[in-house]
């Protein structure tokens, strides 16, 4: 799962290393040789002062040990110090030590369907808080790019998240869960795959059919319902979507199921339609969540479609399928910075076992390889 953008992030890390490395090393070889200038005018100083006694002197009230000076004793003295001060000493990354890379960066999170408005975001997240920031000569650059890296792509994935257990722990039942986006990204296998999960938390569901638009989708729902021994409510090809998942929550209120799970048509975002339709859903069952469901691997695409949908009928968060078979990872970076709402789940394959939660933190780290 987002391999390839995993390999992107470890250029860029691997790129300012290598820049601030070879600013260490420089401004080490400079240093030493100021120290070294420095310590010969001392010692020419000492020199024409003449007396030992006076040096000896210096040596005691200059705080330096008699340990680290024993070998340049005299002459070498302000070349200890300096050096002294130098393993402790720091450099600073300056703005023209990361452009290069970040440029490299910039490249790549486009090239990995990261949509443009949120690599932006990402890169000057980033440029904040390397710029100006100083690394000590003894510690590692990985570390000081690390965070920077790991802290501006948790800013962007995280918007809007919340603890979607807790949300549907506290509402009052049934809770009414609403599904919409286009058709063919896996929505119904979805809405399945929920169903299971919210079993496995012992929570009870209906799944209602509001897709009475296009043919056979009563058949697909009702497959999985059965595989599952869930209950359905269906309706006729060409009623109404409303009604439908009206008659679902009465059933959830009559036999005390938690969940209702109502399909929608997979229209288009442009279609009016679709408008009409999720609008009179709202006025008449007044669902408690409206996730957008699409396909990781539509990139930017479903970036776009995130944004229409919740434009036209706000939705409350997403859910990425096939993100198994997605490498490059733009829009599980994007749609929740684009849209205002949290990515909630991921679908990681076929089975009905084959989703997650969608975890921010997680997220990056597997991003940023920090689990390996
Ligand atoms: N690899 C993988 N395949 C998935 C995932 N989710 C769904 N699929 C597959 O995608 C195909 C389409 O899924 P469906 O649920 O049937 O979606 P659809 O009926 O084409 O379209 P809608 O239900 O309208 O969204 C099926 O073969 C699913 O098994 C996933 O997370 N990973």
């Amino acid at each position: 799962m987002f391999d390839s953008l995993k390999d992107k992030l470890g250029s860029f890390r691997k790129d300012v290393e290598e820049t601030t490395e070879e600013k260490a090393e420089e401004a080490e070889a400079e240093a030493e040789a100021e120290a070294e200038a420095e310590a010969k005018a001392e010692a020419a100083a000492e020199a024409d002062a003449g007396t030992q006694t006076t040096a000896e002197t210096e040596s005691d009230s200059s705080g330096v040990s008699e340990e680290s000076d024993s070998e340049d004793a005299g002459s070498g003295r302000g070349f200890a110090q300096k050096a002294k001060s130098f393993a402790k000493g720091e450099i600073v990354i300056e703005e023209q030590d990361v452009e290069d890379p970040l440029w490299e960066l910039e490249m790549a999170l486009l090239e990995s369907d990261v949509e443009l408005s949120v690599a932006n975001e990402i890169l000057e997240n980033i440029r904040e808080d390397l710029v100006g920031a100083t690394r000590s000569f003894n510690s590692e650059t990985a570390d000081v790019v690390e965070e920077a890296l790991h802290d501006s792509l948790l800013k962007v994935i995280s918007v809007g998240q919340f603890d979607f257990d807790q949300r549907i722990a506290e509402a009052d039942k049934p809770v009414t869960i609403i599904f919409t986006g286009v058709n063919g990204v896996g929505k119904t296998t979805t809405i399945a795959k929920l169903s299971k999960y919210f079993e496995d938390r012992g929570l009870s569901t209906v799944i209602a059919n509001g897709d009475t638009y296009r043919a056979g989708a009563n058949e697909q729902i009702e497959e999985h319902a059965e595989n599952l021994d869930k209950k359905i409510i269906t309706h006729e090809q060409g009623g109404d979507p409303a009604a439908v998942i009206y008659d679902a929550v009465e059933y959830a209120n009559s036999n005390d199921i938690d969940v209702v799970l109502g399909d929608t048509a997979g229209r288009l975002h442009t279609d009016e339609g679709l408008m009409d339709q999720l609008e009179k859903i709202g006025r008449v069952v007044g669902p408690d969540m409206t996730l957008f469901v699409d396909e990781a691997v539509a990139g930017q695409d479903a970036v776009q479609r995130a944004k229409q949908f919740n434009d036209a009928a706000e939705i409350d968060g997403a859910i990425l399928t096939k993100a198994d078979a997605d490498s490059q990872g733009g829009a599980a970076i994007s749609i929740a910075h684009v849209t205002g709402k949290p990515i909630l789940f991921l679908g990681t394959g076929q089975g009905y076992d084959d989703i997650e939660q969608f975890d921010p933190e997680e997220l990056v780290g597997r991003l940023l390889g920090e689990d390996e």
